[in-house]
């Protein structure tokens, strides 16, 4: 209800999410002219695909970078990119973000990222992390994380960014900030 209410108030979305589900099939999947295939140059799979559906003014992105998508600087990357191709796209009022990848929604801070790398690497590496967030939590548009699998500390962080958060019911999947059992702590900013 709160859900629905907010996504009349902020966009005129109104039956939104239950034209989704109730007629999901029937949802004419636009890409977004920014978004096409050809404009990407990419010598590795996209970490990040968006689903557009103009009909309703949503988009779906789907984190697809196995096997848990960890946020590496270059999905970090990917991802602020996309978030800002929608924000610019004026006809997209809504964000869903989900995973591809069974299980996980997101493994947080790709762990390999603060180890044995420079400073400047570092500095770029939290910088977008950083980005990632701010971009989440500043945008227009009602963004939603789909939360289909377990999403510690840095998936966690990701999803606080997001207006609402939906949880599958799962109990081998968790959720929550576990920094302190790793040993790290988030720079100050
Ligand atoms: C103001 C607030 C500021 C900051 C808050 C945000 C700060 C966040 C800090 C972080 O995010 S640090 C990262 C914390 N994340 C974790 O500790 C997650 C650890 N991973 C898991 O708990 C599990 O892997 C999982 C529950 C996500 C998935 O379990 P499962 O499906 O059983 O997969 P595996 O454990 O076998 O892992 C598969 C594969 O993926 C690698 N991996 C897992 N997590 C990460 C990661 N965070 N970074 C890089 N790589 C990761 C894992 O090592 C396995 O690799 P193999 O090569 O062995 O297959």
């Amino acid at each position: 209800m709160a859900l629905r209410a907010a996504l009349r108030s902020r966009s005129g979305l109104s039956g939104l999410l239950s034209q989704r589900s109730s007629c999901s099939s029937d949802i004419r999947m636009c890409v977004s002219p920014l978004l096409v295939p050809q404009e990407r140059n990419y010598s590795t799979p996209p970490k990040i695909r968006v689903e557009f559906d103009q009909s309703t003014g949503v988009a779906v992105m789907h984190m697809q970078s196995p096997p848990v998508n960890s946020l590496s600087l270059d999905f970090l990357t990917e991802l602020c990119i996309s978030v800002e191709k929608l924000e610019m796209d004026k006809s997209c009022r809504g964000l869903i973000i989900t995973s591809a990848q069974p299980k996980v929604f997101s493994a947080g801070l790709d762990i390999t990222e603060m180890y044995g790398k420079s400073p400047e690497h570092c500095g770029a590496f939290w910088r977008s992390v950083q980005e990632m967030w701010l971009k989440l939590y500043g945008s227009n548009m009602v963004t939603i994380a789909a939360i289909n699998g377990s999403s510690p500390a840095g998936g966690c962080l990701m999803a606080m960014t997001c207006d609402y958060r939906i949880m599958a019911d799962n109990p081998r999947y968790n959720i929550g900030l576990n920094e302190t059992q790793l040993g790290i702590v988030a720079p100050f900013w």
